[in-house]
């Protein structure tokens, strides 16, 4: 039989589109067991850990995974929501939220949510796309800040699904989105929600998650696209000098990793008479361990306890419209050239 090509229209009109949206992910259950499973595959990955295996491996398997997976098993217990991890729970909605704002206006792709640790995995979510018949895929991130321990590693699963399919989908990666003016605006309106209903602090305090200093001098643009988050929402909140703080929090080992440290700057600013300090969390786009429990529970005593009077905790953009028009507005720009309209 001679060989006959598909018709150009067919082939054309077989091709299918995909959204991924991306985060962290969390353990599957607030138990030690779970922790561990998590832990090791998050503290084993060389983007977040740069030691040498030789070195790490012992180090994590012989200490740290035998004493810090049931001390953040309690601290996962303490914030767990009734359908699970509060970071998984609102990845979840976002995806959906972003698929129903994408599909009103007319665009016909899926979105799926996927975990760079713990489950959906990134793989297992693209082998779902696989099996629907994706042939392009845009990889969204929920981290707007980009950072070698984060976004990168993001990529390596991906290159690493690739690497066993014969078929690869064309892919599109948005690396980071920390100056997007729709994305700042959702934070700056979070801001003023909370003033309307609470009234202004005497000061509002940015906390951004750390990362070693040596990933900056070895050039991870990190540290200088969080200055510039905060930057620009200074500027859209009007805010003098005397307003605001930016931190940097969830230090891990000894090494130094970017400072000002928040828990030691929530003591100070407590100690010196700061009866109102507010704090937002502009580079978690949902909320999660590293903000429920680390700083509206820690955070706020180690506030109180130095002195402070008032701690209010202002919530990450989690389900927020505007913040889903944001997304939805990157992923728009992204999608453009693909043929995603029905
Ligand atoms: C060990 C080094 C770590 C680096 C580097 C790091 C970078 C980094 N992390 C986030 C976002 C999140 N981290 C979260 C939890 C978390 N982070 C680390 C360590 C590093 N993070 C650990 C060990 C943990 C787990 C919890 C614990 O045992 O303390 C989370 C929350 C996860 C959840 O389930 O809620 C987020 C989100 C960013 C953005 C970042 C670099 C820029
Ligand atoms: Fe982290
Ligand atoms: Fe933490």
């Amino acid at each position: 039989m001679p060989f006959r090509p598909e018709a150009p229209a067919a082939a054309i009109d077989q091709e299918r589109t995909a959204v991924l949206w991306c985060n962290l992910g969390s353990p599957d259950e607030p138990t030690a067991q779970a922790v561990r499973s998590y832990l090791s595959d998050f503290l084993g990955d060389p983007r977040v850990v740069e030691i040498p295996k030789a070195l790490w491996t012992p180090i994590l398997y012989g200490i740290i995974l035998r004493t810090r997976p049931a001390k953040s098993a309690a601290k996962y217990a303490g914030i767990w929501m009734p359908e699970g991890a509060p970071l998984k729970v609102w990845t979840q909605k976002q995806a959906k939220l972003l698929a129903g704002w994408l599909g009103e206006r007319g665009h016909r792709v899926t979105v799926r949510e996927a975990m760079r640790y713990g489950r959906p995995s990134i793989a297992a979510q693209l082998d779902a796309l696989e099996a629907e018949g994706a042939t392009r895929v845009l990889v969204l991130q929920a981290y707007p800040q980009y950072s070698g321990t984060t976004t990168a590693s993001v990529i390596d699963a991906i290159n690493a699904w690739s690497a066993r399919k014969r078929r690869v989908p064309e892919f599109r990666f948005v690396n980071d989105y920390h100056g997007e003016p729709l994305y700042i605006e959702a934070l700056a309106k979070s801001v003023e929600d909370h003033w309307k209903h609470h009234g202004r602090p005497d000061r509002l305090l940015m906390s951004f998650h750390g990362i070693p200093e040596r990933n900056i001098r070895l050039g991870d643009p990190y540290q200088a696209q969080c200055l510039a988050t905060a930057r620009w929402l200074i500027e859209r909140l009007k805010l003098a000098d005397s307003q605001y703080r930016i931190t940097f929090q969830s230090r891990f080992g000894r090494a130094k990793w970017l400072e000002p440290y928040t828990e030691p700057t929530l003591r100070e600013l407590g100690a010196s008479g700061v009866a109102r300090v507010d704090v937002l969390c502009p580079g978690f786009p949902a909320d999660c361990l590293e903000t429920l429990e680390e700083i509206a529970i820690e955070g706020r005593d180690a506030f109180l306890q130095a002195g402070g009077k008032e701690f209010h905790y202002i919530p990450c953009l989690n389900d927020r419209g505007d913040w889903i028009t944001a997304l939805a507005a990157i992923a728009e720009r992204h999608l453009s050239g693909w043929p995603t309209r029905a």
